[in-house]
Protein backbone atom coordinates (compact mmCIF):
# COMPACT_ATOMS: atom_id res chain seq x y z
CA UNK A 1 0.00 0.00 0.00
CA UNK A 2 1.35 3.79 -1.07
CA UNK A 3 2.84 5.50 2.08
CA UNK A 4 1.01 8.77 0.71
CA UNK A 5 -2.89 8.27 1.70
CA UNK A 6 -5.69 10.81 1.76
CA UNK A 7 -7.07 9.76 5.18
CA UNK A 8 -10.15 11.71 6.36
CA UNK A 9 -9.24 12.35 10.49
CA UNK A 10 -12.46 12.96 11.05
CA UNK A 11 -13.90 9.37 10.44
CA UNK A 12 -10.36 7.56 9.35
CA UNK A 13 -11.85 6.76 5.73
CA UNK A 14 -9.32 6.31 3.20
CA UNK A 15 -10.19 8.63 0.49
CA UNK A 16 -7.45 7.92 -1.99
CA UNK A 17 -4.23 5.85 -1.81
CA UNK A 18 -1.55 7.83 -4.22
CA UNK A 19 0.95 6.01 -6.07
CA UNK A 20 4.74 6.59 -5.21
CA UNK A 21 7.20 8.50 -7.39
CA UNK A 22 10.13 6.14 -8.21
CA UNK A 23 13.94 6.87 -9.00
CA UNK A 24 13.54 7.77 -12.49
CA UNK A 25 10.19 10.21 -11.68
CA UNK A 26 12.35 12.00 -9.07
CA UNK A 27 15.49 11.86 -11.50
CA UNK A 28 13.45 13.42 -14.15
CA UNK A 29 12.05 15.75 -12.21
CA UNK A 30 15.37 16.86 -11.34
CA UNK A 31 16.76 16.96 -14.78
CA UNK A 32 13.97 19.24 -15.91
CA UNK A 33 14.30 21.63 -13.02
CA UNK A 34 17.95 22.12 -13.59
CA UNK A 35 17.31 22.37 -16.91
CA UNK A 36 15.09 25.23 -16.25
CA UNK A 37 16.96 26.89 -13.93
CA UNK A 38 19.51 27.04 -16.61
CA UNK A 39 17.33 29.29 -18.85
CA UNK A 40 16.19 32.59 -19.54
CA UNK A 41 12.88 31.60 -17.11
CA UNK A 42 15.49 31.41 -14.05
CA UNK A 43 18.21 34.06 -15.04
CA UNK A 44 16.12 36.03 -17.39
CA UNK A 45 13.61 38.94 -16.88
CA UNK A 46 11.33 38.55 -13.24
CA UNK A 47 8.88 40.31 -14.81
CA UNK A 48 7.52 36.76 -16.57
CA UNK A 49 7.30 35.00 -12.88
CA UNK A 50 5.95 37.42 -11.22
CA UNK A 51 2.84 37.52 -13.32
CA UNK A 52 2.52 33.63 -12.68
CA UNK A 53 2.17 34.84 -8.85
CA UNK A 54 -0.31 36.99 -9.79
CA UNK A 55 -2.32 34.56 -11.49
CA UNK A 56 -1.62 31.87 -9.06
CA UNK A 57 -3.36 34.59 -6.14
CA UNK A 58 -6.20 35.15 -8.34
CA UNK A 59 -6.78 31.23 -9.48
CA UNK A 60 -6.53 30.49 -5.54
CA UNK A 61 -8.92 33.06 -4.53
CA UNK A 62 -11.53 31.41 -7.41
CA UNK A 63 -10.82 27.94 -6.27
CA UNK A 64 -10.55 28.78 -2.41
CA UNK A 65 -13.75 26.96 -1.24
CA UNK A 66 -12.74 23.75 -3.10
CA UNK A 67 -9.16 24.30 -1.63
CA UNK A 68 -10.46 24.41 1.68
CA UNK A 69 -12.76 21.61 1.79
CA UNK A 70 -9.85 19.15 0.51
CA UNK A 71 -7.85 20.46 3.12
CA UNK A 72 -10.47 20.06 5.81
CA UNK A 73 -11.23 16.32 4.38
CA UNK A 74 -7.81 15.19 4.28
CA UNK A 75 -6.31 16.61 7.87
CA UNK A 76 -8.73 17.53 9.43
CA UNK A 77 -8.44 21.44 9.64
CA UNK A 78 -11.81 23.23 10.84
CA UNK A 79 -13.44 24.53 7.29
CA UNK A 80 -13.42 28.26 8.21
CA UNK A 81 -9.24 27.91 9.46
CA UNK A 82 -8.47 26.00 6.02
CA UNK A 83 -10.46 28.73 4.27
CA UNK A 84 -7.63 31.31 6.32
CA UNK A 85 -5.08 29.21 5.42
CA UNK A 86 -6.08 30.05 1.43
CA UNK A 87 -6.66 32.92 2.17
CA UNK A 88 -2.94 33.66 3.35
CA UNK A 89 -1.55 31.65 0.52
CA UNK A 90 -3.08 34.15 -1.84
CA UNK A 91 -0.96 36.89 0.17
CA UNK A 92 1.80 35.45 -0.26
CA UNK A 93 1.58 34.80 -3.84
CA UNK A 94 0.43 38.73 -4.29
CA UNK A 95 3.05 39.78 -2.14
CA UNK A 96 6.18 38.89 -3.45
CA UNK A 97 4.22 39.28 -7.13
CA UNK A 98 4.38 42.80 -5.77
CA UNK A 99 7.60 43.55 -3.98
CA UNK A 100 9.74 40.68 -5.28
CA UNK A 101 11.39 42.99 -7.47
CA UNK A 102 12.06 46.15 -5.33
CA UNK A 103 14.22 43.20 -2.56
CA UNK A 104 16.20 42.03 -5.54
CA UNK A 105 17.15 45.14 -6.36
CA UNK A 106 20.88 45.77 -6.38
CA UNK A 107 22.15 47.39 -2.94
CA UNK A 108 24.63 50.02 -3.13
CA UNK A 109 27.72 49.32 -0.49
CA UNK A 110 29.86 52.73 0.10
CA UNK A 111 33.76 51.59 -0.08
CA UNK A 112 36.69 53.41 0.07
CA UNK A 113 37.49 49.78 -2.43
CA UNK A 114 35.22 51.00 -5.85
CA UNK A 115 31.92 51.60 -6.55
CA UNK A 116 30.31 48.43 -4.40
CA UNK A 117 26.89 46.68 -4.97
CA UNK A 118 25.18 43.70 -4.23
CA UNK A 119 23.03 41.63 -6.37
CA UNK A 120 20.39 38.82 -6.11
CA UNK A 121 20.40 35.77 -8.29
CA UNK A 122 19.10 32.27 -7.86
CA UNK A 123 21.03 29.47 -7.20
CA UNK A 124 19.31 26.96 -8.26
CA UNK A 125 17.38 23.63 -7.30
CA UNK A 126 15.74 24.08 -3.85
CA UNK A 127 14.30 20.89 -2.27
CA UNK A 128 10.94 21.81 -0.18
CA UNK A 129 10.17 19.13 2.53
CA UNK A 130 6.74 20.10 4.40
CA UNK A 131 4.28 19.39 6.69
CA UNK A 132 0.54 18.06 7.16
CA UNK A 133 -0.37 20.80 9.55
CA UNK A 134 -1.06 23.56 6.83
CA UNK A 135 -0.83 21.55 3.89
CA UNK A 136 -1.04 25.00 1.27
CA UNK A 137 0.66 27.57 3.10
CA UNK A 138 3.96 25.58 4.24
CA UNK A 139 4.43 25.38 0.38
CA UNK A 140 3.27 28.58 -0.48
CA UNK A 141 5.87 29.76 1.71
CA UNK A 142 8.72 28.46 -0.75
CA UNK A 143 7.33 28.53 -3.21
CA UNK A 144 5.97 32.42 -3.68
CA UNK A 145 9.89 33.93 -2.70
CA UNK A 146 11.37 31.23 -4.87
CA UNK A 147 9.63 31.15 -8.06
CA UNK A 148 10.32 35.28 -8.05
CA UNK A 149 14.00 34.83 -7.50
CA UNK A 150 13.65 31.96 -10.38
CA UNK A 151 15.28 28.59 -7.87
CA UNK A 152 13.04 25.75 -9.15
CA UNK A 153 11.33 23.42 -6.50
CA UNK A 154 11.08 19.59 -5.58
CA UNK A 155 9.02 19.40 -3.50
CA UNK A 156 7.88 16.57 -0.99
CA UNK A 157 5.12 17.19 1.00
CA UNK A 158 3.94 14.96 4.08
CA UNK A 159 2.70 11.47 2.75
CA UNK A 160 -1.12 11.81 4.91
CA UNK A 161 -1.67 15.40 2.61
CA UNK A 162 -1.09 14.02 -1.00
CA UNK A 163 -4.15 15.59 -2.32
CA UNK A 164 -3.26 18.96 -1.08
CA UNK A 165 -0.03 17.99 -2.98
CA UNK A 166 -1.31 17.43 -6.46
CA UNK A 167 -3.74 20.40 -6.11
CA UNK A 168 -0.83 22.99 -5.59
CA UNK A 169 1.07 21.65 -8.31
CA UNK A 170 -1.82 21.42 -10.38
CA UNK A 171 -2.12 25.43 -9.66
CA UNK A 172 1.16 26.32 -10.13
CA UNK A 173 0.80 24.85 -13.79
CA UNK A 174 -2.55 26.29 -14.55
CA UNK A 175 -1.34 29.60 -13.83
CA UNK A 176 1.60 29.85 -16.37
CA UNK A 177 4.87 27.85 -14.67
CA UNK A 178 6.86 25.98 -16.94
CA UNK A 179 7.46 22.70 -15.94
CA UNK A 180 10.52 22.21 -13.69
CA UNK A 181 9.51 25.25 -11.76
CA UNK A 182 7.24 23.54 -8.52
CA UNK A 183 7.43 19.43 -8.60
CA UNK A 184 5.80 17.66 -5.95
CA UNK A 185 7.05 14.37 -5.31
CA UNK A 186 5.44 11.32 -3.43
CA UNK A 187 8.73 9.72 -2.79
CA UNK A 188 10.68 8.25 0.16
CA UNK A 189 12.82 10.27 3.23
CA UNK A 190 15.97 8.15 1.19
CA UNK A 191 15.24 9.37 -2.23
CA UNK A 192 14.88 13.11 -0.77
CA UNK A 193 18.70 12.01 1.02
CA UNK A 194 19.47 11.39 -2.66
CA UNK A 195 17.83 14.59 -4.30
CA UNK A 196 19.86 16.22 -1.51
CA UNK A 197 23.51 14.59 -2.01
CA UNK A 198 23.11 15.57 -6.32
CA UNK A 199 25.10 18.30 -7.20
CA UNK A 200 22.22 20.11 -9.15
CA UNK A 201 20.25 20.42 -5.98
CA UNK A 202 21.90 23.47 -3.62
CA UNK A 203 19.59 24.05 -1.14
CA UNK A 204 16.74 22.73 0.98
CA UNK A 205 14.22 23.97 3.30
CA UNK A 206 12.34 21.81 5.73
CA UNK A 207 9.18 22.66 7.86
CA UNK A 208 8.50 19.88 10.59
CA UNK A 209 9.62 17.88 14.17
CA UNK A 210 13.07 18.50 15.01
CA UNK A 211 13.72 14.54 13.95
CA UNK A 212 13.27 14.91 10.55
CA UNK A 213 15.05 18.68 10.41
CA UNK A 214 18.13 16.81 12.26
CA UNK A 215 17.89 14.41 9.14
CA UNK A 216 17.55 16.54 6.44
CA UNK A 217 20.05 19.23 7.69
CA UNK A 218 22.94 16.66 8.75
CA UNK A 219 22.65 15.35 4.60
CA UNK A 220 22.32 18.94 3.30
CA UNK A 221 25.33 19.82 5.65
CA UNK A 222 27.37 16.69 4.19
CA UNK A 223 26.71 17.87 0.89
CA UNK A 224 27.11 21.34 1.20
CA UNK A 225 23.96 22.76 0.74
CA UNK A 226 22.35 25.65 2.44
CA UNK A 227 19.09 24.75 4.59
CA UNK A 228 16.55 26.27 6.29
CA UNK A 229 14.80 24.54 9.49
CA UNK A 230 11.17 25.45 10.85
CA UNK A 231 10.44 22.87 13.18
CA UNK A 232 8.60 22.75 16.49
CA UNK A 233 8.15 25.59 19.15
CA UNK A 234 6.89 25.31 22.89
CA UNK A 235 5.48 28.98 22.70
CA UNK A 236 4.75 30.62 25.95
CA UNK A 237 1.10 32.98 26.65
CA UNK A 238 2.24 35.26 29.57
CA UNK A 239 -0.79 36.93 31.32
CA UNK A 240 0.74 39.74 33.42
CA UNK A 241 -1.12 41.65 36.49
CA UNK A 242 -2.25 44.07 34.22
CA UNK A 243 -3.57 42.59 31.15
CA UNK A 244 -6.94 42.69 29.76
CA UNK A 245 -7.85 38.85 31.04
CA UNK A 246 -11.06 38.71 28.92
CA UNK A 247 -8.97 39.31 25.49
CA UNK A 248 -5.78 37.24 26.56
CA UNK A 249 -8.51 34.23 27.97
CA UNK A 250 -10.12 34.79 24.56
CA UNK A 251 -6.80 34.24 22.53
CA UNK A 252 -5.17 31.98 24.65
CA UNK A 253 -8.10 29.91 23.85
CA UNK A 254 -8.24 30.20 20.23
CA UNK A 255 -4.57 29.90 19.89
CA UNK A 256 -4.43 26.73 21.57
CA UNK A 257 -7.64 24.78 19.69
CA UNK A 258 -7.06 26.59 16.63
CA UNK A 259 -5.73 23.46 13.95
CA UNK A 260 -6.39 21.31 17.47
CA UNK A 261 -3.32 22.78 18.49
CA UNK A 262 -1.14 21.29 16.14
CA UNK A 263 0.49 24.77 15.06
CA UNK A 264 4.04 25.01 15.68
CA UNK A 265 3.72 28.63 17.17
CA UNK A 266 0.93 28.30 19.14
CA UNK A 267 0.08 29.29 22.75
CA UNK A 268 1.40 25.64 24.72
CA UNK A 269 2.89 26.84 27.69
CA UNK A 270 0.73 29.52 29.47
CA UNK A 271 2.84 31.94 32.45
CA UNK A 272 0.16 33.51 34.52
CA UNK A 273 1.34 36.32 36.86
CA UNK A 274 -0.23 34.92 40.43
CA UNK A 275 -2.34 37.99 41.04
CA UNK A 276 -4.45 37.10 38.33
CA UNK A 277 -4.06 33.56 38.09
CA UNK A 278 -7.39 32.15 39.23
CA UNK A 279 -9.51 34.89 37.35
CA UNK A 280 -7.98 33.66 34.20
CA UNK A 281 -8.21 29.86 34.77
CA UNK A 282 -11.75 30.33 35.51
CA UNK A 283 -12.18 31.62 31.90
CA UNK A 284 -9.76 29.84 29.89
CA UNK A 285 -10.78 26.31 31.05
CA UNK A 286 -14.42 27.55 30.43
CA UNK A 287 -13.47 28.83 26.84
CA UNK A 288 -11.10 25.50 26.20
CA UNK A 289 -14.53 22.81 27.88
CA UNK A 290 -17.05 24.34 25.59
CA UNK A 291 -15.20 23.27 22.72
CA UNK A 292 -17.54 21.27 21.00
CA UNK A 293 -15.90 18.22 18.26
CA UNK A 294 -17.60 17.36 15.53
CA UNK A 295 -17.19 17.20 11.40
CA UNK A 296 -14.61 19.99 10.53
CA UNK A 297 -16.83 20.58 7.23
CA UNK A 298 -19.27 21.85 9.81
CA UNK A 299 -19.68 24.73 10.84
CA UNK A 300 -20.55 24.43 13.98
CA UNK A 301 -18.16 22.53 14.99
CA UNK A 302 -15.22 23.95 17.34
CA UNK A 303 -13.45 21.20 17.59
CA UNK A 304 -11.83 19.46 15.02
CA UNK A 305 -9.61 16.42 15.19
CA UNK A 306 -6.28 15.30 15.33
CA UNK A 307 -4.27 15.04 11.99
CA UNK A 308 -3.75 11.34 11.70
CA UNK A 309 -4.42 8.48 13.92
CA UNK A 310 -0.63 8.45 14.69
CA UNK A 311 -0.79 11.82 15.96
CA UNK A 312 -2.94 11.23 18.32
CA UNK A 313 -1.43 7.91 19.85
CA UNK A 314 1.47 9.88 20.00
CA UNK A 315 -0.34 12.79 22.03
CA UNK A 316 -2.10 9.99 24.29
CA UNK A 317 1.08 8.42 25.59
CA UNK A 318 2.56 11.98 25.47
CA UNK A 319 0.12 12.70 28.05
CA UNK A 320 0.11 9.65 30.09
CA UNK A 321 3.49 9.86 30.51
CA UNK A 322 3.55 13.30 31.79
CA UNK A 323 0.75 12.04 34.30
CA UNK A 324 3.28 9.27 35.56
CA UNK A 325 6.00 11.71 35.81
CA UNK A 326 3.97 13.83 38.01
CA UNK A 327 1.93 16.61 36.36
CA UNK A 328 -2.09 16.88 37.15
CA UNK A 329 -4.41 16.96 34.48
CA UNK A 330 -6.98 19.63 35.70
CA UNK A 331 -9.35 18.35 32.75
CA UNK A 332 -9.60 16.05 29.57
CA UNK A 333 -6.62 14.13 29.35
CA UNK A 334 -8.26 11.37 27.46
CA UNK A 335 -8.62 10.77 23.57
CA UNK A 336 -12.45 11.51 22.96
CA UNK A 337 -13.93 7.67 22.30
CA UNK A 338 -15.96 7.05 19.10
CA UNK A 339 -15.34 7.86 15.21
CA UNK A 340 -12.40 9.97 14.55
CA UNK A 341 -8.89 11.42 16.13
CA UNK A 342 -10.29 13.66 18.58
CA UNK A 343 -9.24 14.34 22.07
CA UNK A 344 -10.06 16.31 24.52
CA UNK A 345 -8.98 19.96 25.73
CA UNK A 346 -6.81 19.26 28.62
CA UNK A 347 -4.63 21.42 31.16
CA UNK A 348 -1.85 20.32 32.91
CA UNK A 349 -0.39 21.86 36.19
CA UNK A 350 2.44 20.64 38.44
CA UNK A 351 5.12 20.19 35.73
CA UNK A 352 8.38 20.95 36.83
CA UNK A 353 12.25 20.36 35.05
CA UNK A 354 12.15 17.03 36.76
CA UNK A 355 9.29 15.91 34.41
CA UNK A 356 10.43 15.29 30.79
CA UNK A 357 6.93 16.54 29.78
CA UNK A 358 8.27 20.13 30.94
CA UNK A 359 10.29 20.74 28.00
CA UNK A 360 8.50 18.96 25.37
CA UNK A 361 5.79 20.53 22.96
CA UNK A 362 2.10 18.96 23.09
CA UNK A 363 0.91 18.86 19.20
CA UNK A 364 -2.66 18.67 20.04
CA UNK A 365 -5.05 20.75 22.63
CA UNK A 366 -3.10 20.13 25.91
CA UNK A 367 -1.90 23.60 27.79
CA UNK A 368 0.94 24.08 30.08
CA UNK A 369 -0.22 26.38 32.58
CA UNK A 370 2.34 27.84 35.40
CA UNK A 371 1.85 30.70 37.87
CA UNK A 372 4.93 33.14 38.91
CA UNK A 373 5.07 35.75 41.24
CA UNK A 374 6.86 38.13 38.84
CA UNK A 375 8.15 39.41 35.53
CA UNK A 376 11.53 38.19 36.29
CA UNK A 377 10.22 34.89 36.81
CA UNK A 378 8.24 34.79 33.72
CA UNK A 379 11.26 35.51 31.66
CA UNK A 380 13.17 32.92 33.44
CA UNK A 381 10.41 29.68 33.10
CA UNK A 382 9.91 31.04 28.86
CA UNK A 383 13.58 30.66 28.51
CA UNK A 384 14.06 27.42 30.36
CA UNK A 385 13.34 25.83 27.18
CA UNK A 386 14.87 23.92 24.08
CA UNK A 387 12.62 25.77 21.28
CA UNK A 388 12.77 29.35 20.62
CA UNK A 389 10.18 29.70 17.93
CA UNK A 390 7.30 32.13 18.68
CA UNK A 391 5.68 33.82 21.97
CA UNK A 392 3.19 35.96 23.19
CA UNK A 393 3.34 38.97 25.93
CA UNK A 394 -0.28 40.40 27.62
CA UNK A 395 0.07 43.33 29.45
CA UNK A 396 -1.31 47.22 29.46
CA UNK A 397 1.95 48.50 30.11
CA UNK A 398 3.84 48.43 26.28
CA UNK A 399 7.16 49.62 27.82
CA UNK A 400 6.64 46.30 29.85
CA UNK A 401 5.96 44.51 27.32
CA UNK A 402 8.33 45.34 24.86
CA UNK A 403 11.02 44.61 27.97
CA UNK A 404 9.76 41.18 28.24
CA UNK A 405 9.55 40.57 24.83
CA UNK A 406 13.63 41.67 24.30
CA UNK A 407 14.16 39.02 26.59
CA UNK A 408 12.62 36.17 25.75
CA UNK A 409 14.67 34.17 23.31
CA UNK A 410 12.67 33.29 20.78
CA UNK A 411 12.61 34.47 16.94
CA UNK A 412 9.26 36.42 17.42
CA UNK A 413 7.29 37.62 19.99
CA UNK A 414 4.00 39.70 20.50
CA UNK A 415 2.73 41.71 22.53
CA UNK A 416 -1.41 41.30 23.21
CA UNK A 417 -1.89 39.54 20.42
CA UNK A 418 -1.32 35.54 19.68
CA UNK A 419 1.19 34.29 17.97
CA UNK A 420 0.10 34.87 13.74
CA UNK A 421 1.95 35.44 10.58
CA UNK A 422 1.61 37.45 7.59
CA UNK A 423 3.52 37.83 4.54
CA UNK A 424 5.57 40.77 5.27
CA UNK A 425 6.89 39.60 8.51
CA UNK A 426 9.63 37.24 9.00
CA UNK A 427 8.72 33.93 10.82
CA UNK A 428 10.98 31.65 12.06
CA UNK A 429 12.97 30.73 15.25
CA UNK A 430 16.54 29.82 17.35
CA UNK A 431 17.83 27.08 19.07
CA UNK A 432 15.90 23.78 18.63
CA UNK A 433 13.24 25.33 16.40
CA UNK A 434 15.83 25.79 13.67
CA UNK A 435 16.88 28.50 11.87
CA UNK A 436 16.42 30.63 8.77
CA UNK A 437 13.59 33.45 8.13
CA UNK A 438 10.76 32.44 5.62
CA UNK A 439 8.28 35.41 4.28
CA UNK A 440 9.36 39.25 4.28
CA UNK A 441 12.14 40.49 2.45
CA UNK A 442 14.17 37.66 4.51
CA UNK A 443 12.70 34.71 2.79
CA UNK A 444 13.71 35.44 -0.91
CA UNK A 445 16.81 36.06 0.13
CA UNK A 446 17.79 33.05 2.13
CA UNK A 447 18.36 31.12 -1.30
CA UNK A 448 20.08 33.88 -3.30
CA UNK A 449 23.69 34.07 -4.00
CA UNK A 450 24.16 37.60 -2.75
CA UNK A 451 26.56 38.58 -4.92
CA UNK A 452 29.00 41.67 -4.50
CA UNK A 453 29.77 43.24 -7.37
CA UNK A 454 32.96 46.46 -7.36
CA UNK A 455 34.26 48.68 -10.07
CA UNK A 456 37.68 49.46 -7.88
CA UNK A 457 37.94 52.62 -7.57
N1 LIG B 1 7.02 23.37 12.59
C1 LIG B 1 5.86 22.94 12.14
O1 LIG B 1 5.06 23.64 11.55
C2 LIG B 1 5.52 21.54 12.33
C3 LIG B 1 6.13 20.81 13.29
N2 LIG B 1 5.79 19.52 13.45
C4 LIG B 1 6.43 18.78 14.50
O2 LIG B 1 6.66 17.45 14.04
C5 LIG B 1 6.07 16.55 14.95
C6 LIG B 1 5.61 15.31 14.28
O3 LIG B 1 4.87 15.66 13.13
P1 LIG B 1 5.16 14.83 11.85
O4 LIG B 1 4.06 14.86 10.91
O5 LIG B 1 5.68 13.50 12.26
O6 LIG B 1 6.31 15.70 11.21
P2 LIG B 1 7.55 15.14 10.44
O7 LIG B 1 8.66 15.98 10.83
O8 LIG B 1 7.71 13.69 10.53
O9 LIG B 1 7.16 15.45 8.90
C7 LIG B 1 7.46 16.68 8.32
C8 LIG B 1 7.96 16.40 6.91
O10 LIG B 1 9.25 15.85 6.99
C9 LIG B 1 9.29 14.60 6.27
N3 LIG B 1 10.31 13.77 6.88
C10 LIG B 1 10.26 13.12 8.05
N4 LIG B 1 11.43 12.50 8.30
C11 LIG B 1 12.24 12.75 7.22
C12 LIG B 1 13.57 12.38 6.84
N5 LIG B 1 14.33 11.63 7.63
N6 LIG B 1 14.05 12.83 5.67
C13 LIG B 1 13.29 13.60 4.86
N7 LIG B 1 12.03 13.99 5.15
C14 LIG B 1 11.52 13.56 6.32
C15 LIG B 1 7.88 14.09 6.40
O11 LIG B 1 7.61 13.12 5.42
P3 LIG B 1 6.53 11.95 5.76
O12 LIG B 1 5.24 12.63 6.03
O13 LIG B 1 6.51 11.12 4.51
O14 LIG B 1 7.07 11.23 6.95
C16 LIG B 1 7.11 15.38 6.17
O15 LIG B 1 7.07 15.70 4.81
C17 LIG B 1 4.94 17.34 15.55
O16 LIG B 1 4.61 16.80 16.82
C18 LIG B 1 5.53 18.71 15.69
O17 LIG B 1 6.33 18.79 16.85
C19 LIG B 1 4.90 18.87 12.65
C20 LIG B 1 4.24 19.60 11.68
C21 LIG B 1 4.49 21.00 11.46
C1 LIG C 1 -0.72 30.71 11.49
C2 LIG C 1 0.61 30.25 11.99
C3 LIG C 1 1.30 29.38 11.01
C4 LIG C 1 2.32 28.52 11.68
C5 LIG C 1 2.87 27.52 10.75
C6 LIG C 1 3.51 26.33 11.44
O1 LIG C 1 2.88 25.71 12.32
O2 LIG C 1 4.64 26.04 11.07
Amino acid sequence: MSAYQSINPANNQLLKAWNEHDDAYAQQALKTADELFHSAWSKGDIQPRLQVLHRLADLIDQRAEELATIASKEMGKLIGQSRGEVKICSQIARYYAEHAATFLQPQPYQSDVGDAWLEYHPIGVIVAVEPWNFPYYQLMRVLAPNLALGNPVLAKHANIVPHCADVFEKLVAEAGAPQGAWTNLFISTDQVADLIADHRVQGVALTGSERAGSAVAEQAGKHLKKSTLELGGNDVFVVLDDADIDEAVRQGAQGRLSNCGQVCTAAKRFILHEKIADTFMAKFSAALQSATPGDPLDEKTTLGPLSSKDARERLVKQVDDAVKHGARVEFGGRAIEGVGCYYQPTVLTGLTPENPAYYQEFFGPVAQVYVVADDRAAVALANDSNYGLGGSVWTKDITRGRKMASQIETGMVFINSQSDTSAELPFGGVKRSGYGRELSDLGIKEFANQKLVVVAG
